[in-house]
């Protein structure tokens, strides 16, 4: 029977309308990859909560949920598990995002997705994306 894995991601979105990128560092799955910052949904969080604590722990910044508004979801069937993903977008927050765990980011228009490989669950994500920025 397949588990489904809630995963809580988000488009930080930066005045000029680019969006950050965190690439998956070596030894993860999906390694290499670049991807929405967030993670696993923990038992007796809510989404928006997991995502504010990710995006402390990943790139040392601070965000509220009241800034955090449900963009889209991803729903992709992976070998080992089923990923379900909201991602939310948020335009304010804390802090200079920095790759804690020394991660490489990148501010990328979504136009400029194309030179970012991305885990196959977020590809559909992105033409949404463009749409709505
Ligand atoms: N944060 C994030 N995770 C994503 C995205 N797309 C996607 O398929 N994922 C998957 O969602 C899961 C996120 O888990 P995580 O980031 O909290 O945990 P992890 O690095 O330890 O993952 P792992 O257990 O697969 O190694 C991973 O399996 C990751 O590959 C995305 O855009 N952002």
């Amino acid at each position: 029977m397949t588990k489904v894995v809630l995963v809580s991601a988000v488009a930080l979105i930066d005045v000029d309308g680019r969006v950050l990128l965190a690439q998956r560092p070596e030894g993860k799955s999906l390694a290499g990859m670049w991807e929405f910052p967030g993670g696993k949904v923990e038992p007796g969080e809510s989404p928006e909560v997991a995502l504010i604590r990710e995006l402390k722990e990943e790139l040392g910044i601070d965000t509220w949920s009241s800034c955090l508004a449900p963009l889209t979801f991803a729903s992709h069937a992976y070998d080992d598990f089923h990923l379900l993903m909201p991602l939310f977008a948020c335009r304010r927050w804390d802090g200079v995002p920095h790759g804690k765990e020394g991660q490489k980011l990148a501010w990328a228009r979504v136009s400029e997705f194309s030179k970012y490989p991305m885990p196959p669950a977020d590809v559909p994500l992105i033409p949404i994306l463009r749409d709505w920025l």
